[in-house]
């Protein structure tokens, strides 16, 4: 028997800056927003889903992460040659950030893929070099400073080289990420933005983090309608992205119907926002991943984040319709990458208490992830 629910479908209106600020009726959105997240495009819904709306007014959306990271990892097979188990490029580091594309590009290979890369300032290479022997570092961008005094036309010039020299590895990537330690420079932010839209042309995923939100927040036509990019905001980077796009403040009561309307303002990316439970919504539906992570707020842990998501989104896209859940792969990399990171910190912070760092939760990923899905 089927019950009519009499509420329209469109969650688009949620989206509009207009409804952001006219939320008159809670129920009424949160109806809605349930509706969504069960998936539900149909105006009709059958009892047990009516049941399971009601059950979900508490808003508990919690993931199967465990359950989704084994349906997206590869197993571990002979057969399979270097880069099959992904190939991630990360686009930051600069001269003051050395250590973010660091932990972003070193975690995509200790979670499993095969080729790390990073691109980033001159400066910050020998730097990044020096942490690791396994990543593979190209030292191409450039900051105002180193050239200042330059004609409009050779800046131009240096432009299109650089362009070209990320062109020439692009199509090879599984999966960009764009912004850990990236810096603010206008005229390496603009290069950066070109290498985006490349991206794109190549329909290669993009994790935008750091600094790339701050580029993104005020071009948001680079993401728009794109929807293998995904967003990892932290509590600032969220709250800045929420006012310039929804025009409103955030608040904590309306969370996930708030972030699901951003990303659906956004044309469809995949939104990871960061905090005390991490909330993922493609503006179609929303999750969270609360399992306990660890009370250290080092920083690092969101480069560690946008690494491991860029993994995990690889491997979901390479299942293609193999999983059963059913959901966009943007939204498995983020449940996996939220749920391993969190697992990861909590480790480490069982041996390594107050001085847990970083590194030592880098340290820790391999394990978490053989917990879940043991390589052999
Ligand atoms: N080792 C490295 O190389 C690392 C480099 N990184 C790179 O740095 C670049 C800038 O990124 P970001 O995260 O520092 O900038 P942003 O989000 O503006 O925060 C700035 C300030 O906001 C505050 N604040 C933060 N969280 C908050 C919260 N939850 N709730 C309330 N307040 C909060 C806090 O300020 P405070 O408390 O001091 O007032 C914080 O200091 C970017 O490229 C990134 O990748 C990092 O990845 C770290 C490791
Ligand atoms: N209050 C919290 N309690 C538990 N876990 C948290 C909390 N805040 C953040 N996290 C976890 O830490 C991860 C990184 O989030 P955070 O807000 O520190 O990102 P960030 O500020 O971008 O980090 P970074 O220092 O790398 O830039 C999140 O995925 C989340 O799982
Ligand atoms: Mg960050």
């Amino acid at each position: 028997m089927l019950i009519r629910y009499g509420v329209s479908t469109g969650f688009a209106s949620l989206g509009s800056v207009k409804n952001c600020m006219l939320a008159s009726s809670a129920v009424f959105r949160r109806q809605q927003f349930l509706i969504r997240s069960l998936g539900g495009y149909s105006d009709h819904i059958e009892p047990r889903r009516m049941q399971d709306i009601r059950s979900m007014s508490g808003t508990t959306f919690e993931a199967d992460a465990e359950n989704v990271m084994r349906e997206i990892t590869p197993v571990l097979d002979p057969s399979k040659h270097k880069g099959q188990a992904g190939k991630i490029a990360v686009i930051g580091g600069c001269r003051e950030y050395t250590g973010a594309p660091y932990f972003a590009a070193i975690s995509a290979l200790k979670i499993g893929a095969d080729l790390s890369h990073v691109f980033c300032t001159k400066d910050a290479a020998p730097v990044i070099k020096s942490y690791s022997p396994e990543l593979i570092v190209h030292p191409i961008l450039e900051e105002s400073y180193n050239i200042s005094g330059l004609e409009d036309e050779e800046r131009r010039c240096i432009s299109s080289k650089i362009l070209a020299e990320v062109d020439k590895w692009m199509e090879r990537f599984d999966c960009l990420v764009v912004g850990p330690g990236l810096g603010r420079d206008p005229y390496l932010l603009e290069c950066v933005s070109e290498i985006m839209k490349h991206a794109r042309q190549s329909n290669v995923p993009i994790v935008i983090d750091g600094d790339g939100l701050f580029l993104v927040t005020n071009s948001i036509d680079l993401v728009s309608g794109y929807p293998l990019a995904v967003l990892t905001p932290n509590v600032n980077e969220y709250k800045r992205l929420v006012q310039k796009v929804l025009n409103c403040e955030v608040n904590d009561r309306d969370a996930p119907e708030l972030l699901q309307s951003l990303a659906k303002q956004i044309g469809g990316v995949t939104i990871l926002q960061k905090g005390k439970s991490d909330l993922i919504s493609d503006g179609e539906i929303a999750k969270s991943v609360s399992i306990y992570g660890s009370p250290r707020r080092c920083g690092g842990q969101g480069d560690i984040l946008s690494g491991s998501v860029a993994v995990f989104l690889s491997w979901a896209r390479a299942k293609g319709k193999a999983t059963t859940s059913q959901m966009n792969p943007t939204v498995l990399g983020c449940i996996a990458g939220s749920a391993l990171l969190r697992k990861a910190a909590s480790l480490a912070f069982k041996d390594k208490k107050r001085s847990t760092l970083t590194t030592d939760i880098i340290e820790c990923l391999g394990r978490s992830l053989e917990d879940i899905c043991p390589a052999c």
